[in-house]
């Protein structure tokens, strides 16, 4: 299984803090992450394995929506600052948008991301 980790800059410490919460867990079922470059970044220096993609502003959102329409990724943990733009704004939206076109879960925040995780 694999799941995408993407978290805008002011929630970073809350995307490291969940994958702590859930480490054991994501490490007994395997879970493969795959994340945007900076994100992916803070997550290794947490410990994690990551396959690393661009930066969000350089593509890294659409790399890992690509991943979704092709059926690669089955999850995805986006923890979105609502309180800021961002000038990637159309690959932000499309991501999500192919999440809904392929039926993949996404979490837009940490309660939902526990949902989903305790899910698996
Ligand atoms: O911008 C992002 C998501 O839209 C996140 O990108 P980074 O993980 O590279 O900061």
């Amino acid at each position: 299984m694999e799941i995408a980790i993407i978290a805008h800059d002011g929630k970073k410490a809350e995307m490291i803090q969940f994958l702590m919460d859930f480490k054991a867990l994501i490490i007994s079922k395997k879970i493969d992450l795959v994340a945007t470059g900076t994100t992916g970044k803070n997550a290794e220096k947490a410990g994690f394995k990551v396959t690393k993609f661009l930066s969000g502003p350089y593509g890294g959102d659409a790399q890992i929506a690509a991943r979704v329409a092709e059926g690669k990724t089955n999850m995805v943990f986006f923890f979105r600052d609502p309180l800021n733009s961002h000038p990637h704004d159309p690959d932000i939206a499309m991501l999500m948008r192919l999440c809904d076109v392929h039926d993949v879960p996404l979490a837009t925040n940490p309660a939902t991301a526990e949902c989903l995780i305790k899910s698996i």
